[in-house]
């Protein structure tokens, strides 16, 4: 199999008597990846999206996905959207079902699968998205944004290889776009690989291990994060501005308040610049991991009960799953391996509820973030 899930090779795409919205777009996804397509408006985003599950026919030029060149017949149409799962930035033209269950169980059925199987995969995504209950209701009598909740839950019943999102966050309340991005790094972790489009420059920067420029149908970049953030004139022929905690960053560095010669990636980093050094005989506080795959309510109960005054957060569907059926109301349940962080940093401990791949996740990211600040936080699974 290729390394490359995803690929481009000079695409032009023409709508109907308009300039080329697409010129020459070459790049490769590679497995695994999390990549935000990042542009302006009308920059395009989304005619670029559209082709990566054969919904646009490019006018040159060739998309392939797992190193198989796209074409455009029905059946190997339905394979290319069983491997590629597409949520469109309206997602009034995907939900359409008379009902919500119905809705996110047409693509699970059209897989043919089992009735059983459809109503675990239904039941999980609409958990997932936090829609549990609403199956009966008819998708045009919910907000806007519960309907892009449905539109996500319909996609993620197929399980794809690589999901495909337009403007995800788009119309969500801040705390479910962080929820749902929180989802997609979940399905990361279990090897989806994700590409999303957005005009976000603080989520692209914070959540995307690499990001394509996009601007005036042209890819301007392709690269990490922070190269293409400090690129001033990539961003200024982009028309977009660098994210705010970039942007601090180089001013305070301009002025010598801050000495770190990497951009901070997040928050915990920041604030350790600004800090300076830590102080030795400072306490910082632990980080203490548990998997709810293996804990028994009663041991979530000795754990709480243990230290009622340490914050918790919940990671991960199962998790929250796990939280919710246990009557247990975790402090944090998105953003959280920051947040425990910070409260590290403040000498405090926290406890994390998580499970799978994501156990080793919050592992990593302290790691990280001691080679990055010199700061150890101890994460001790219990
Ligand atoms: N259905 C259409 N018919 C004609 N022109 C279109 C159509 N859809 C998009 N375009 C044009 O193609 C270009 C790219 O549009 P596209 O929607 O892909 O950009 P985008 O980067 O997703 O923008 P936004 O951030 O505003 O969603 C724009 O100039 C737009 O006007």
């Amino acid at each position: 199999m290729s390394d490359n899930v995803l690929e481009f090779d000079d695409i032009w795409y023409s709508y109907p008597n308009r300039p080329p919205s697409l010129r020459g777009i070459s790049f490769a996804i590679e497995r695994g990846k999390k990549v935000a397509v990042v542009g302006p408006n009308g920059a395009g985003k989304t005619t670029l999206l559209l082709m990566c599950n054969g919904t646009l026919v490019p006018e040159r030029g060739c998309v392939r996905v797992d190193g198989e060149e796209i074409v455009y017949d029905r059946a190997a149409l339905r394979r290319v959207r069983t491997a590629v799962g597409l949520v469109f930035q309206n997602s009034d033209a995907q939900v359409f079902a008379p009902s919500v269950y119905a809705d996110v169980a047409f693509g699970p059925a059209n897989l043919r699968l089992s009735e059983e199987e459809i109503r675990t995969r239904v039941s999980d995504a609409l958990f997932a998205v936090g829609l549990t209950g609403y199956e009966r209701r008819p998708p045009h009598h919910l907000s806007g944004g519960e309907r892009k909740r449905v539109a996500i839950a319909g996609i993620l019943a197929m399980r794809p290889e690589i999901l495909v999102a337009d403007e995800p966050t788009a119309s969500l309340d801040p705390a479910t776009a962080v929820e749902i991005m929180d989802l997609l790094d979940e399905l990361h972790e279990e090897g989806t690989t994700i590409v999303l489009s957005t005009h976000d420059v603080e989520l692209a920067y914070r959540w995307a291990d690499e990001v394509i420029l996009l601007g005036g149908g042209e890819l301007l970049h392709q690269g990490t994060p922070a190269a293409v953030f400090t690129d001033r004139d990539l961003m200024r022929e982009a028309r977009l501005t660098p994210p705010v905690l970039l942007d601090l960053y180089l001013e305070l560095s301009r002025r010598g308040l801050v000495a770190g010669a990497v951009p901070p990636k997040g928050i915990p980093e920041m604030t350790q610049l600004i800090e300076g050094a830590p102080a030795t005989g400072r306490s910082v506080g632990t980080v203490f991991l548990a998997d709810t795959d293996r804990l028994t309510r009663e041991g979530l109960d000795e754990l709480c009960a243990g230290c009622p005054e340490r914050r918790t957060g919940a990671m991960g569907t199962r998790a929250k799953r796990f939280c919710h059926d246990a009557g247990y109301l975790p402090d944090y349940t998105y953003g959280v391996v920051d947040k425990c962080l910070l409260s590290a940093m403040r000498g405090e401990d926290t406890l994390i509820l998580t499970c799978g791949g994501m156990l080793d996740r919050v592992e990593l990211r302290a790691r990280l973030f001691a080679e990055e600040s010199g700061i150890v936080v101890q994460v001790v699974r219990v």
